[in-house]
């Protein structure tokens, strides 16, 4: 059965961490729902919900993300989840959320992620309406920090949105939900579900793609954090916002500052190779004039 097929192939996936040091986090060999204590539930999503759990053996908390087999092969994901623990479980960057391992039963499969303390950032968006220059622009330089990290390993995210950020308990950037993350270049293969509103040109287009499609995320997620809505807002439905964004159909409000207005601009452009570099992002005026903020202000609260 499928069922069967897919743990075989699970399997394959299960390898130790072999040669982290401890200090890294648990290192258990095989995983099992008996070695957790679950606690609340941290909140839910299309396939799984998330629970606080801690390991009895250490007393180490975790958020443990379970997934039911039955919904992951009715809708065809579960070549996604499976890339998702082979992306995730090799990441290692303060940015982006650890995935320590993974387990199965009969009926579902668990991810051992990171605990992020401070949750949703989409719930912080929403409370706020919008951030402040000084809290965008610190946000902002993490996700180049982070994505500058996976492009070096040539993994794309694909996936860029408020929805998928978490804050740690510092409030510094956790980047997960690696679902829809591959090597690089790719073409699409699995419909596009969901907000079309982050997505660039090319992949609307179905066109080949390279780690450049998180180039342009990363500009609707400034004006997002500036203005509150993303600028190619899905209002009336996929096919307006599908030519607003082929069309570059830009307006940032007169209220968003020049040097914002010149990085959302630098990364919205059609062409990928246009598209500033994340390195030129780290370096711009508009994220330059905050850092010494951000940076004494976390100095002083750790
Ligand atoms: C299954 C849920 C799901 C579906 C799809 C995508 C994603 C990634 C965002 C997820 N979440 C996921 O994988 N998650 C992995 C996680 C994780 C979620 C998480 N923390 C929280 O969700 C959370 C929520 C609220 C919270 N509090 C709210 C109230 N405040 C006053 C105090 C703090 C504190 C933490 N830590 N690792």
């Amino acid at each position: 059965t499928s069922n069967s097929k897919f743990n075989s192939s699970l399997r394959k996936i299960e390898e130790p961490i072999a040669g982290v040091p401890s200090s890294a986090g648990p290192q258990w060999r095989e995983f099992h729902i008996g070695m957790f204590e679950i606690g609340k539930p941290l909140g839910k999503g299309k396939f799984g919900r998330v629970y606080l759990a801690k390991e009895k053996k250490t007393g180490f908390i975790v958020a443990l993300k379970t997934l039911h087999k039955s919904e992951l092969v009715q809708s065809k994901i579960e070549k996604q989840v499976r890339r998702e623990i082979e992306i995730q479980s090799n990441l290692r960057h303060k940015n982006i959320l650890r995935l320590y391992g993974h387990f199965h039963d009969e009926k579902r499969i668990y991810l051992i992620l990171e605990f992020a303390g401070r949750g949703e950032l989409y719930q912080h968006l929403r409370r706020a309406k919008r951030f402040s220059e000084e809290v965008a622009s610190k946000y902002i330089f993490q996700m180049a920090n982070a994505l500058s990290y996976l492009h070096k390993k040539h993994v794309i995210h694909r996936d860029i949105k408020p929805e998928n950020i978490l804050l740690g308990i510092d409030g510094e950037i956790k980047l997960s939900d690696f679902g829809w993350s591959v090597h690089a270049p790719s073409n699409r293969r699995t419909t596009l579900c969901g907000t079309l509103d982050y997505l660039p040109p090319e992949m609307v287009e179905g066109k080949e793609h390279t780690e450049k499609v998180d180039l342009w995320s990363l500009g609707v997620l400034t004006y997002e954090f500036l203005v509150g809505a993303p600028p190619f807002e899905d209002m009336s439905g996929h096919s307006a916002t599908y030519k607003r964004i082929a069309k570059v159909d830009l307006k940032i409000p007169s209220f968003v500052p020049p040097d914002a207005r010149d990085l959302i601009s630098r990364l919205l452009q059609h062409n990928p190779e246009k598209r500033m570099s994340l390195e030129q992002v780290m370096r711009h005026p508009w994220i330059v004039k905050y850092k010494d903020s951000w940076t004494r202000k976390s100095s002083e609260s750790s």
